[in-house]
């Protein structure tokens, strides 16, 4: 019988109930609480379950393996990035996906791209299967940002595609690999949408913990259309501190309110600068808009990311491999903590999620 880190419940042979069982019960709980309040995530010392030597926990984190470790060598530890086995695709047999991600912004050049590759090789170093669908289809930046510009997709009978894979083992599709991005680019928008729509359901996605989905800048038909075609879990809105870019960001706000699709929070991408030559550190795009835009919102602020150029660099070379040690990316791994566990509480919290209705797009 599974029981909290507490150990306050036993099985009827009450093996569990020995001291040496609870104490150790209670220094994991102690790891774990410390934990989530590091990175300010609610506590799971509730929900986290334990049976004689084994735990399960909504992510990978060599850090906190290490320390819960440290008071039992034998723990064994595994994974659930939700407490079910969702399928979260209806309208493709091919794929087992247990959360869609929404990537959004109102405005273009923002960053959105950046924070999707990013947030999906932090989603990978908790050690989840990730994919990313790159939906920005006038502006497919991707296929770069992940190394694998220029190649193309294999296709199954006709009717299926692989999705191309990362050397972190990223998997995703973009239009940018099947068509001239400069074609698509004129496309008119139920016709971008149909190809977005067709771009999901045809891939052979196979078993992901998450899918990023990072859509097109702005809040038009395509977004609209794309957002209840799919069976979303939760969406991210990414922004600059700068006033323009907030007042379109709020544009994206109303578009997932008005949908009903929960917010995560938001991310605020190129914050503080830090001149490289002497260390001065400058809000080129202004102070703190992120956090207002989320108070005003009723949403968290998932972290404020700085605007530098070596971010920019790694991005254009297709490079994770800086990703690992960087401090520069620090910022990515507290907001896949937080999804991943805003996610998986929402998967516990309502299970009726597991067969969210889909909309067929002709
Ligand atoms: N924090 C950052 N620091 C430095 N450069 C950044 C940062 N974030 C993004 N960039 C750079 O800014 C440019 C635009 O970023 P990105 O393509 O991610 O934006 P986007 O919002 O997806 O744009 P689009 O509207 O074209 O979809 C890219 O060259 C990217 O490398």
């Amino acid at each position: 019988m599974f029981k909290n880190l507490f150990g306050q419940k036993s099985d009827v042979s009450g093996k569990h109930q020995s001291k040496p069982q609870a104490k150790m019960n209670v220094q994991y709980s102690d790891v774990l609480a410390k934990f989530c309040a590091q990175y300010d995530v609610p506590n799971l010392t509730e929900l986290v379950k334990i049976e004689d030597e084994q735990v399960r926990l909504p992510f990978k984190l060599e850090l906190l393996e290490d320390e819960l470790k440290s008071i039992n060598h034998n723990l064994s530890i595994q994974y659930d990035y939700a407490l079910a086995t969702l399928n979260r695709s209806h309208q493709n047999p091919r794929a087992q996906i247990k959360h869609i991600i929404a990537v959004a912004s109102g405005k273009g050049g923002v960053g959105k791209s950046t924070v999707s590759v990013n947030l999906a090789r932090a989603l990978k170093q908790l050690g989840a299967d990730v994919g990313v669908l790159d939906a920005d289809i006038y502006g497919p930046s991707i296929p770069l940002m992940l190394g694998l510009a220029g190649q193309q997709p294999e296709a199954i009978d006709d009717k299926w595609m692989k999705p191309l894979v990362s050397k972190e083992g990223i998997k995703t599709i973009s239009i940018g690999y099947l068509v001239d991005p400069k074609k698509a680019a004129i496309w008119r928008g139920p016709m971008a949408s149909k190809a977005l729509t067709q771009l999901f359901n045809e891939t052979v996605w196979g078993e992901l913990d998450y899918l990023i989905i990072d859509l097109p800048p702005g809040t038009g038909d395509i977004q609209l259309t794309l957002m209840q075609s799919m069976p979303l879990s939760t969406s991210i809105v990414v922004t600059t501190p700068q006033n323009i870019a907030l007042a379109d960001a709020e544009k994206a706000l109303a578009m997932f309110n008005e949908l009903k699709i929960p917010v995560a929070g938001i991310v605020e991408n190129m914050s503080v600068h830090t001149c490289s030559q002497c260390g001065h550190q400058e809000a080129i795009f202004g102070e703190k808009g992120g956090q207002s835009l989320a108070v005003g919102h009723h949403t968290k602020l998932l972290a404020s990311l700085p605007l530098d150029i070596k971010i920019r660099e790694t991005m254009d070379k297709g490079d994770g491999s800086g990703f690992n040690s960087a401090d520069l990316f620090a910022g990515y791994r507290n907001i896949a903590i937080k999804l991943a566990t805003s996610l998986y509480l929402q998967a516990r919290n309502n299970p009726a999620q597991q067969s969210i209705p889909v909309t067929q797009v002709d």
